[in-house]
C-alpha cells in the first residue's frame, strides 16, 4: 500500500489559476483543507478576512515572524505572505489532506522543513496566456503585474524542482488531477 501524502503545495506563477482550480475543486470536495496565510497585501474587492487570506498589518506579520508562528513565510511583489503553522499541523495530525497555495519561495521552504510534502507547479500553457491571464483578472495596476511577471520568470524556471507539472489550459481537467494526485478520489 502505497503512503498518502499528506501535505500538498501548490505553487505557480502570479496568474497562472491555482486559486481557480483549487476553489473548482473544493466546490464538488470541501474536505481538502486549504491553508488560509496571512498577507500584509491588501485586500481585493470581495476578498474576507479568514476567508481568503488573514490580513495584516506589517506589525501583526514581523510578530508571526518573530513568534515562529507561520511553517514558512515570503516576500512577493512588495507585500508578505506565510503560512499559519499550528492550523496546518492539527489538520495533518487529524490524518486530513492539506493544500497550501504558496509562491516558490515557500514551496522551497516547505520542501526543507517537511520532506513528506509533495511539490505540484501549476504550468501556463504559454507566456501570452499567463501575460493574459494576469492582465485580464484586473485585480493590479501594471507596475504591480511588471513585478509579477519578472516573478514568473524566475518560478518557471524553478519547475523542474517540483515532483509533478500540471498545465492549466483546463481548470476541470487540473482539478481532477490535483484530486487524484492528493489521493482525494
Ligand atoms: N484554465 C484557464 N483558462 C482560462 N482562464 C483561466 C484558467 N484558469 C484561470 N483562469 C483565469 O486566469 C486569471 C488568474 O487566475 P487566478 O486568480 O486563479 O490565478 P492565481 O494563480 O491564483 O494568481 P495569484 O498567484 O496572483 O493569486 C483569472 O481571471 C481566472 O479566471
Ligand atoms: N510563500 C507564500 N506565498 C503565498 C502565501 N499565500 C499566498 N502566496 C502566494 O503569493 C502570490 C501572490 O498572491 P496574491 O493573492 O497576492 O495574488 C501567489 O503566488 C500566492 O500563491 C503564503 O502563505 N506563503
Amino acid at each position: 500500500m502505497s503512503e498518502r501524502p499528506r501535505l500538498t503545495v501548490l505553487s505557480g506563477p502570479s496568474g497562472v489559476g491555482k486559486s481557480t482550480v483549487v476553489a473548482h475543486m473544493r466546490k464538488e470536495h470541501p474536505e481538502v483543507w486549504l491553508s488560509v496565510s496571512a498577507t500584509t497585501r491588501k485586500p481585493r474587492p470581495g476578498e474576507k478576512h479568514g476567508v481568503h487570506y488573514f490580513f495584516v498589518t506589517d506589525d501583526e506579520m514581523d510578530k508571526l515572524i518573530a513568534n515562529g508562528e507561520l511553517l514558512e513565510w515570503a516576500e512577493f511583489a512588495g507585500n508578505r505572505y506565510g503560512t499559519p503553522r499550528a492550523a496546518v499541523l492539527e489538520r495533518l495530525e487529524a490524518g486530513e489532506p492539506v493544500l497550501l497555495e504558496i509562491d516558490l519561495q515557500g514551496a522551497r521552504q516547505v520542501r526543507e522543513s517537511m520532506a513528506e510534502a509533495q511539490l505540484v507547479f501549476l504550468a501556463p500553457p504559454s507566456w501570452e496566456e499567463l501575460v493574459r491571464r494576469l492582465t485580464g483578472r484586473g485585480t493590479e495596476p501594471p507596475e504591480v503585474i511588471e513585478r509579477r511577471l519578472d516573478a514568473a520568470k524566475v518560478e518557471l524556471a524553478a519547475e523542474p524542482e517540483f515532483d509533478t507539472t500540471l498545465v492549466n489550459t483546463s481548470v476541470e481537467d487540473v482539478a481532477r488531477e490535483l484530486l487524484a494526485l492528493m489521493d482525494v478520489v
